[in-house]
């Protein structure tokens, strides 16, 4: 039986480096992203501590809620794409970078597939997503998890230092 799709999907994402001219990388992706889906809601600019043990230097990080007519699996190209042009290569997991755009939620699909794993598994363990996705969406529930955004920040049992980005 065919499933009907919604035309339209709210997508959270978010965007980060610590390479480069962050804050301009930063606002050219968010740029490139709204050319061709509908931007939501943008949290603040925070400041964050190298998550992972790999990556050395701070980075800057930002949510946003976009309307979408794409599929998860376009949505995923297309950030792909603008990763690259924004001078991303293909380095080690959690390593330094330019510019990286992870899905974090596609409405509340689930999807685990070799390519796409949705909502972002890391979610609940990293403050540097939480702090930003709390502040624009502190009541959306994960849905597999089943809790908020602002529980899970509660709960999160990372201390790393995420800021406000002041420049
Ligand atoms: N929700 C998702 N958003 C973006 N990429 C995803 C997602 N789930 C799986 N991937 C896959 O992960 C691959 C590696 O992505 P990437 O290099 O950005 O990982 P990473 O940033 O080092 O680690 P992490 O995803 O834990 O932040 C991508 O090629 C993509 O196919
Ligand atoms: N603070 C912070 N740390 C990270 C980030 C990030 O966006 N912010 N991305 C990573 C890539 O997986 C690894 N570590």
């Amino acid at each position: 039986m065919n499933t009907i799709r919604p035309m339209t999907e709210n997508a959270v994402l978010i965007l980060g480096g610590n390479r480069g001219a962050r804050e301009e990388l930063l606002k050219a992706a968010v740029e490139a992203v709204g050319a061709s889906n509908t931007i939501v809601k943008q949290s603040k600019i925070y400041e964050t501590a190298a998550w992972g043990g790999v990556a050395k230097g701070p980075f800057l990080n930002q949510v946003i809620e976009i309307k979408t007519k794409l599929r998860a699996e376009e949505l995923l190209e297309l950030i792909q794409h603008i990763e690259k042009r924004l001078g991303r290569k293909r380095a080690e997991p959690w390593g330094d970078r330019t510019m990286d755009i992870d899905i974090l939620f596609f409405g509340k699909t689930i999807i685990a597939t070799d390519l796409l794993q949705v909502p972002h598994p890391f979610i609940s363990q990293r403050k540097f997503v939480l702090v930003p996705l709390a502040e624009i969406l502190p009541d959306f529930m994960h849905p597999v998890l089943g809790k908020s955004s602002q529980e899970m920040l509660r709960e999160c049992e990372d201390k790393s230092q995420v800021k406000e980005y002041e420049r």
